[in-house]
């Protein structure tokens, strides 16, 4: 640390541009590099200091409503990054923490040539990191008319102001890649950076598409800030037939606190030659922390691979797996800062503190095994039988939660329980209608109907009781399953748990404190009930969680007898034979007859004659014109009697009656004059 610290003259940070300030709000940090740079009178690039902020004011479109609302501030002096040493890191994360309430996200304006070292070092710097601090810089001035600094600086902001990004990035030239992971692979190409060992976070396009699973998850702790002051560490490159000597300087200097070897592939380096292989046994029994790293940009450090790296694996070397030589150095110089023993020092080297490696230390814990030796299975439920393919999104999951040893397979999950040995845990996370997505994807209100939480329902029992079957309930270091489905639907969630419950020697356990949000599982739901352990299971829900509709219950297996079934009440009836032999006096009398009155459905069964289908007919068309409406039947009080229908027939009998009555009257009017008419006719036939 020979050359003195930049400073940032901490005083109020100056508007960049316009616009209301209910906008998000980013500081944009000018540390140096070509970005900001002019060229001199001897044709060579120098930092200019203000003159980034003066460009930056004219750029008319970051008055725009889609940019938050920017303030600038700059190192005194800005450097060219190869100037750049742990203690300007450590002015850009104080100048951080002295801001972290007052802004939403930061843009620290970096030289790319050493970016990566600083982006590594910031990630390990800032812990429990809550907002964006995106790095980024050019290969070519602002000032260049063809520059790269325009879009590389207008979108680091844009990301800079998302509420999703919780860590150190660097945006270069159309992708964000996290900055502990990535590496400055061309010194002329304008996509001078990449992330070798991990997928980018984003890539932008005509649109952004950000990959949010691959995102670091939100801090649960506070807003750290932890000060890099140990830099005695030596970084070797391996080449073939060098002096081993130098490691004797290297250990009597008394001053080297970490070493960290650039090997080959997979960490291997010449063990035939004793002396190397004994002067690195020395640097670790000197308490200096050796950590192999390869010098090959791709692939993982697995320094018991070959009989020549495990020599230096039992020497006390330990594994850099697939971090970058950046991030090493950084997280090494880091832990040492800390003040940890050697021994601490080299167990945290091997664990995912902010995502730059996928180390197995750190993914076992959650599954408490304590051996690297286990194996992942993961089953996708797409095309069964069909060739595999696997998705992208799976592999950077995987990268993601550091899982190693993992076999990816479609084979049919109800059946897989006959094909593997007891295993320890399952975690079926089942396929289901994505009922808990509504907020996100509102179609699927109208995508799923009753038949799809129906299959759906069906299935999830079917794949929940295979994998119960799969797991050993004697497993010393398991014997759960792990239940989920993105659905906020009872019959996909609580129904399903219950049958297991009830058809498999398993019970629901409670989560870890760990697991300390969500609503507890429905007991009941309308008509339904459920075991009342059902409680432990957890609900989320998207407008109370702010995440998506989701269900997870834990189940533990308690034996690995399947319980017999209780039989169903017909099942007793099956014996019963209904030959004629069998229709006994007894047998007959105790058929019970069925009264018309109260046997409806033998009412109902009964044939219909024509004048029922018209009667029927009649009433049909009489309620349909509503005259029921227009004349409701007067009869309320009479309708609490046992039925009208005999008070309806006496009046229609009367009002018959009277019909016919009327009738005969007026025959009998009529009959004198016919018969007068008839005499008359025969009075003139006689005439
Ligand atoms: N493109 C650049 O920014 C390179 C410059 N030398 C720097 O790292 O500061």
């Amino acid at each position: 640390m020979d050359s003195p610290a930049s400073k940032v003259v901490i005083s109020e940070p100056q508007l960049l541009n316009a616009g209301g300030s209910s906008r998000r709000k980013v500081l944009v940090l000018n540390t140096g590099g070509t970005i900001g740079m002019l060229k001199g009178e001897d044709g060579s690039l120098k930092p200019e200091p203000g003159a980034l902020e003066l460009r930056l004011k004219k750029i008319e479109e970051l008055n725009q409503d889609i940019f938050p609302q920017c303030f600038f501030e700059e190192f005194d002096p800005i450097l060219d990054s190869a100037d750049m040493c742990p203690a300007d890191w450590c002015t850009i994360a104080r100048c951080i923490e002295q801001h972290y309430y007052d802004f939403d996200g930061f843009v620290v304006c970096h030289g790319t040539d050493t970016m990566a070292y600083t982006a590594s070092a910031l990630s390990f710097m800032l812990e429990n990191l809550g907002k964006p601090v995106i790095l980024t810089g050019s290969q070519l001035p602002l000032e260049e008319p063809l520059t790269d600094a325009r879009s590389n600086l207008l979108r680091a902001v844009t990301f800079a102001g998302r509420a999703d990004l919780t860590e150190v990035c660097i945006f270069f030239s159309s992708k964000l890649y996290r900055g502990n992971r990535s590496k400055k692979m061309d010194a002329g190409s304008l996509s001078a950076f990449d992330s070798p060992n991990f997928p980018e976070l984003a890539v932008v396009g005509t649109e952004v598409k950000i990959h949010s699973r691959l995102l670091c998850n939100p801090p649960k702790g506070r807003f750290r800030v932890h000060m890099i002051k140990v830099t005695e560490i030596v970084v070797i490159y391996v080449v073939p037939g060098f002096a081993d000597s130098i490691f004797d300087a290297v250990v009597n200097s008394g001053r080297v606190r970490g070493v960290v070897l650039l090997l080959y592939g997979c960490g291997n380096a010449p063990a035939r030659k004793s002396s190397f292989l004994q002067a690195c046994g020395k640097l670790v029994e000197a308490g200096i922390i050796v950590v192999a790293c390869s010098q090959c940009t791709r692939g993982s450090v697995e320094i018991d691979k070959y009989a020549v790296g495990r020599a230096f694996a039992d020497r006390g070397v330990i594994a850099g797996f697939d971090m970058t030589a950046e991030a090493t150095v950084t997280k090494l110089a880091y832990l040492l800062s800390r003040g940890l023993s050697p021994a601490e020092c080299r167990k945290a080297m091997m664990e995912n503190l902010r995502g730059e490696m996928f180390s197995p230390a750190k993914t076992l814990a959650p599954w408490s095994v304590t051996k690297y030796e286990y194996r992942c299975l993961i089953l996708l439920d797409e095309s069964p039988g069909n060739a595999l393919l696997i998705p992208k999104a799976l592999v950077a999951n995987v990268h993601r939660l550091g899982l190693t040893n993992v076999v990816v397979t479609n084979l049919d999950g109800k059946k897989l329980s006959k094909m593997l040995p007891r295993l320890d845990r399952v975690l079926l996370d089942a396929p289901c209608t994505g009922s808990g997505i509504i907020a996100r994807d509102p179609s699927v209100k109208v995508k799923r109907g009753q038949k799809d939480f129906e299959s759906h329902s069906r299935l999830q029992k079917e794949l929940l009781t295979a994998a119960i079957d799969m797991v050993d309930a004697g497993s010393k270091t398991g014997g759960y399953i792990v239940y989920s489905t993105c659905s906020v639907a009872v019959e996909e969630n609580e129904a399903v748990v219950d049958h297991a419950l009830k058809t498999r020697n398993v019970e629901l356990v409670s989560f870890t404190s760990a697991v300390n949000f969500g609503v507890e599982g429905l007991c009941k739901y309308r008509e339904r009930r459920f075991h009342p352990s059902l409680n432990l299971a957890r609900r989320y829900y998207p407008h109370v969680h702010n995440m998506d509709g989701f269900f997870v219950a834990k189940l533990k297996k308690t034996s690995n007898k399947v319980p017999e079934r209780a039989k169903k009440d017909r099942s007793k009836m099956e014996d019963k034979v209904w030959g004629e032999e069998h229709w006994t006096s007894d047998f007959m009398d105790s058929v019970v007859d069925f009264e018309e009155s109260n046997g409806s459905a033998v009412t109902k069964k009964k044939k219909m004659t024509a004048r029922d289908r018209k009667k029927q007919r009649r009433e049909e068309l009489v309620k349909a014109r509503g005259y029921q409406q227009k004349y409701p039947p007067k009869a309320k009080e009479e309708s609490a009697q046992d039925s009208t229908e005999p008070l309806r027939k006496a009046k229609v009998k009367s009002l018959k009656k009277k019909k016919e009555k009327r009738a005969l009257d007026q025959d009998a009017a009529e009959a004198p004059v016919k018969k007068t008419r008839k005499t008359n006719k025969a009075k003139n036939r006689k005439a």
